[in-house]
């Protein structure tokens, strides 16, 4: 079988940036340390004023298809997976496909266009779509983008402010890929939640601490069900493990949660019994609540141990990495990960052609999926073309009265009374130009 999955990357980050613990913090009268150590965030990215989702998304398409020396007749799919779509109706391909035809010869006529919806997951269901369309063979021999483009803010003083962010990711879906295979094994956790939501509003009704044992709860049951389809997991056997990154304290749960469940009645959960005993089983107590207690208990222990930490630090923290900089980027996360764990392995001049990552995607609502990508031959040259450093270092630092202007400008039902100037010069690049005759947003490139 021919193998499909990601033939090249590229990101483009909102060209703003919030200092959380050096601005956030004193305004909010909180410990920087919340943000950098509980949280892990040290800055979030903010879209300046003439980008959005689409200018975001154009930017990194072009970025790709330029990388990768295409034209719009090579490419036989658009998919956009967002979470901050600002049109019920017409997708968000067709605004960034517009786009990119102002400035290539050719069109996108003939390309399947279409937007995906499930929180954060949708990018890595879009990458699924491109993948079963690929396999299918109804793709011609050509290849998918799949772009994931949001603008993550929440609403002024909600917890989640502190999580905010904005970006864009696209990927070529294509046969024979330089940078990852993916594999048909995959472990679903999925049940109707209501932990976070936009029913017909722009930012997030959130119950954040429940949202947190939401998350969990799900990707327990995708580790379950991915179980269910491979051999016994040995979290050895995977270089990195990209999870989806809200923030990197959540990962920093969510992976002592996965590392206990996989080592249950293994030699590594033998090897720790005489440091900090043998995991709890529900059987040996009387109630549930005497066993959470107790797997509490052990967690608080587990983590503690070199074990636990030689492979956190290995496979989990390097994944981190761009999340730390810039925040939440929703359907983006899991996929900045898996580049920050690649720029890591590069950083280490790794050698690991063949070896996989164990990919955890998630979306609120809620479903987690799991499951196994193989490192390809040109991976390496694909990671060194970002410039991803760049843009991140060329980004403007707000202070909090410029961070409450840009808010209030990209607050759709914001009436901003004053106009607020661009702090940054686009320079080759699509941006925001207003509304059309139809509301519709309308768009052009910036040389
Ligand atoms: C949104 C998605 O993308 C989908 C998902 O993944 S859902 C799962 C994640 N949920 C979200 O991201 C929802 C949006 N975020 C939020 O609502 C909030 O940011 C939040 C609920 C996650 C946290 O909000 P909060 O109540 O203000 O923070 P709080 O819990 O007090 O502190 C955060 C962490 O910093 C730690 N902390 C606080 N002060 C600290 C200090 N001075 N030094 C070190 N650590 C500190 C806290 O102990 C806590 O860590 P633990 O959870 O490990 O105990």
């Amino acid at each position: 079988m021919t193998a499909v999955g990601i033939d090249g990357i590229e990101i483009w980050t909102g060209k703003l940036k919030l200092d959380l613990p050096g601005t956030f913090a004193p305004e909010k009268g909180d410990d920087p340390e919340k943000y950098t150590k509980g949280l892990g965030l040290n800055n979030s990215s903010f879209p300046d004023v003439y980008e959005d989702i689409v200018t975001m998304g154009a930017n990194a398409a072009k970025g790709l298809m330029d990388r990768k020396g295409l034209e719009p007749e090579d490419i036989g799919r658009i998919d956009v997976a967002t979470e901050s779509a600002f049109d019920h109706s017409k997708p968000v391909s067709t605004y960034i496909a517009g786009c990119l035809e102002q400035v290539y010869d050719g069109d996108f006529t003939h390309a399947n266009k279409g937007e995906r919806k499930f929180a954060c997951l949708a990018g890595t269901q879009a990458i699924d779509d491109a993948y079963n369309w690929i396999r299918a063979g109804r793709n011609r021999d050509r290849p998918a983008i799949v772009i994931t483009t949001d603008t993550a803010l929440y609403a002024r003083g909600d917890p989640g402010e502190a999580t905010q962010g904005a970006g864009a990711v696209a990927m070529l879906i294509d046969e024979d890929p330089s940078i990852v295979e993916l594999s048909t094994d995959q472990g679903y956790g999925s049940k109707d939640e209501t932990d976070f939501l936009k029913p017909n509003q722009q930012f997030p009704s959130v119950d954040g601490k429940r949202s947190v044992q939401v998350y969990l709860s799900r990707m327990r049951e995708a580790l379950e069900d991915y179980e269910s389809v491979t051999d016994d997991i040995e979290l050895e056997d995977f270089a990195y493990a990209p999870f989806h990154t809200p923030f990197p304290g959540m990962v920093r749960k969510a992976a002592l949660l996965a590392y206990r469940h996989v080592i249950r009645d293994t030699a590594h959960e033998d090897a720790l019994a005489d440091e900090i005993g043998r995991q709890p089983r529900e059987s040996e107590y009387e109630d549930r609540e005497a066993y959470e207690e107790a797997i509490r208990g052990y967690m608080d222990d587990l983590k503690t141990t070199e074990q636990y930490q030689t492979w956190y630090d290995t496979a989990v923290e390097p994944t981190l990495g761009l999340s730390r900089e810039v925040g939440n980027w929703y359907t983006s996360s899991v996929h900045i990960a898996r580049v920050s764990a690649l720029r890591d392995a590069l950083t280490r001049d790794r050698e690991f052609v063949g070896d996989t990552l164990l990919v955890a995607s998630y979306g609120s609502g809620a479903q987690a999926e799991i499951h196994a990508e193989t490192i390809r031959e040109g991976w390496r040259a694909e990671i060194e073309g970002l410039d991803i450093d760049d843009q991140l270092d060329a980004r403007y630092d707000l202070t909090w009265d410029e961070y409450e202007d840009v808010h209030d400008v990209h607050e759709y039902d914001m009436d901003v009374e004053r106009e607020v100037e661009e702090f940054t010069q686009p320079d080759g690049e699509f941006v925001f130009t207003g509304w059309g005759r139809m509301n519709e947003r309308k768009y052009e490139y910036a040389e």
